[in-house]
């Protein structure tokens, strides 16, 4: 039994929560969320994880689980996971996008190291990251990484200002830039773009552009990759979550996939 702690209840979290529930080897004990919103997450949890507890911190209930599953959001990363992984926690992390700050990924191993643990980066809304990371070891010469989503998407974003998202008629370029650029300025909608470039040619050298296209209804992401390996185009229509358009349902089952791959005997 592969006891769990996650952190986030919102659209990521309940998915997986639901999708787990009548899973005999994964079991949640705690759920964390900041304060504000503890209130609201009980009757959820209780109703998916009758045994869970709802908490602020990890580390206030002495808990120490087998894994610690980030579903929360960039700044869930220095709050939970780095002491997490300190004090020898195992963890999983959605929010890749939070590693455009520079110098976090290098905090995240040290913290790592310190715990003789490992932290593990899930692919979410996007899939072929194993070829990539592989391709990467002969030599990629460029990925070009385009994520296109309808303009509910982008709302609250920088580019709900910027243009004007209830009315556009035509597919619209809102970004182009550096995957660094692309996660720092949209935390929930550019996750992707980052989890290609650290799986290959990093922030700084993975191109993004990221439309609103008012003929789209799915989170289309779209990568081209070449290097020593040869190439490869993968397009992805990933429908959207109904509790969050900007979130894929391709995430949860991504966490999903991950959670059963350590909890069950045979791993794929
Ligand atoms: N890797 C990928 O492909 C994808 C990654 N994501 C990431 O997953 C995150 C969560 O997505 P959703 O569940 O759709 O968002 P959501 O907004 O529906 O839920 C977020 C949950 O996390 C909690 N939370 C927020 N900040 C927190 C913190 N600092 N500590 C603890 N809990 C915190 C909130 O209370 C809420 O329960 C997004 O912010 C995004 O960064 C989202 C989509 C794809
Ligand atoms: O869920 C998706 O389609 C991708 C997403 O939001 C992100 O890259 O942050």
């Amino acid at each position: 039994m592969l006891h769990v702690s996650m952190i986030g209840c919102g659209a990521i979290g309940i998915g997986v929560m639901e999708l787990l529930k009548s899973d005999p080897e994964v079991t949640f004990d705690v759920v964390i969320v900041p304060e504000a919103h503890m209130e609201a997450a009980r009757p959820v949890v209780f109703s998916l994880a009758p045994h869970a507890r709802v908490a602020n911190r990890l580390e206030e209930l002495g808990q120490r689980p087998d894994l610690l599953i980030e579903c929360a959001g960039h700044k869930a990363i220095e709050e939970h996971i780095i002491p997490a992984l300190k004090r020898g926690i195992p963890c999983m992390v959605v929010s890749i996008g939070a590693l455009s700050e520079r110098g976090l990924v290098e905090r995240l191993e040290e913290a790592a190291r310190e715990g003789k643990t490992q932290v593990q980066l899930l692919s979410g809304a996007i899939g072929a990251i194993d070829a990539l990371s592989a391709a990467r070891i002969g030599g990629l010469d460029s990925v070009v990484y385009t994520g296109r989503k309808p303009p509910a998407a982008w709302k609250d974003t920088p580019a709900d200002g910027l243009f004007d998202l209830d009315n556009l008629k035509t597919a619209t370029v809102i970004f182009e830039g550096t995957a660094r650029e692309a996660a720092r300025l949209y935390p929930k909608n550019a996750n992707v773009a980052a989890t290609l470039s650290l799986a290959g040619l990093g922030l700084d050298h993975t191109q993004v552009r990221l439309l609103a296209d008012p003929a789209v209804t799915e989170n289309v992401h779209h990568v081209e990759a070449k290097g020593e390996f040869g190439g490869f185009e993968l397009t992805m229509r990933g429908k959207p979550l109904a509790a969050n358009p900007k979130t894929s349902a391709l995430t949860v089952f991504s966490v999903v996939r991950a959670l059963g791959n350590r909890a069950h005997a045979l791993s794929i």
